[in-house]
């Protein structure tokens, strides 16, 4: 399989923050959510890919190329959905808009763009500068989808969306994912759109990636369990990662295993209840 994003070693730096150093590989065909708490680094990550802001250290290759010797054609391929791409140019109606976006791409579509703004119902003739926050954010998503790029990075795109449009927008984001050879990589608060949309997680803690893992596989691991009495074998064990004695209940990563040695030891398994994803991102950054 190719790799869509290749980050290597890479660090950006602010007056008073990091982001970095930092190694992320996204597999072609794959959807990644960036989650982590405000402030973690999401953002900044994205606009990184994108070089939208550039970075100090590190290698950063777009589907198989440096963005710094590639940029054209890293950009050509990328859409990119996040604040500030069209600040500069915010008095140009949607349409205006568009019509200089469209310049900037050999593959624009405007019969697509055209199907889009329909689709989200979209006052063409509106000042971007006057559009409400969730019409930019749906402006923003279509400029990216309708130059047909290869990778979206998107950048909380649901955001102040009415969810009839964040319906449609997650389906249009299905459709995209049809091909095989594209992929997305997503910041998000929404536990939704990570459910519906994403196969991974990576999260981000003080501008470092704290885990990353698939999103199927983690919410069959991890459990809380209800068991007749506390085995003591457990109490210091690092899959455990909550006690509670009243009534008798653990949190585990690794349901599967546990469950075997409880068996074993003829402790019996009261209830079993997966975690929610928020859960699981509790205990994960707490750690
Ligand atoms: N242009 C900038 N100059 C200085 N500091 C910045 C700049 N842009 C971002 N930062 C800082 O970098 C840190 C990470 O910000 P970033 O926007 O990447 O976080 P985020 O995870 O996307 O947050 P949120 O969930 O709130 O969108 C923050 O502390 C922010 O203040």
């Amino acid at each position: 399989m190719k790799s869509a994003v290749e980050i290597q070693s890479l660090v950006k730096t602010y007056n008073n923050f990091k982001l970095g150093p930092l190694d992320l590989t996204v597999e072609e065909g794959m959807v990644v959510a960036l989650l982590g708490s405000n402030g973690s680094g999401k953002s900044t990550l994205l606009q990184t890919i994108m070089k939208l802001k550039n970075h100090d250290y590190g290698n950063v290759k777009v589907l198989g190329m440096d963005i710094n010797e590639h940029e054209v054609q890293v950009k050509e391929r990328i859409g990119y959905a996040g604040g500030g791409l069209y600040g500069a140019f915010n008095q140009l109606t949607v349409d205006g808009l568009a019509e200089l976006v469209g310049h900037w791409y050999t593959n624009w579509d405007q019969a697509y763009y055209e199907r889009l703004i329909n689709r989200y119902d979209i006052n063409r003739k509106e000042k971007f500068a006057h559009c409400s926050m969730g019409t930019k954010k749906k402006v923003e998503f279509i400029l990216a989808m309708a130059h047909h790029p290869k990778l979206l990075l998107l950048d909380e795109p649901t955001a102040n969306v009415d969810m009839i449009s964040q319906q449609r927008m997650r389906e249009d984001l299905s459709l995209f994912m049809a091909d095989d050879q594209h992929t997305i990589v997503m910041a998000t608060h929404l536990q939704e759109e990570v459910k519906q949309l994403c196969d991974y997680i990576c999260l981000l803690d003080n501008g470092q990636i704290k885990d990353m893992f698939e999103k199927d596989e983690v919410q069959y691991r991890w459990a809380r369990i209800w068991l007749s009495h506390f085995p003591d074998l457990l109490k210091d064990d690092g899959r455990v990662w909550q006690i509670e004695e009243s009534p008798v209940q653990i949190v585990t990563n690794q349901l599967s295993e546990l469950e075997k040695e409880l068996q074993q030891q003829q402790i019996e398994i009261i209830h079993v209840k997966h975690l929610d994803l928020h859960e699981i991102m509790e205990y994960i950054l707490q750690l």
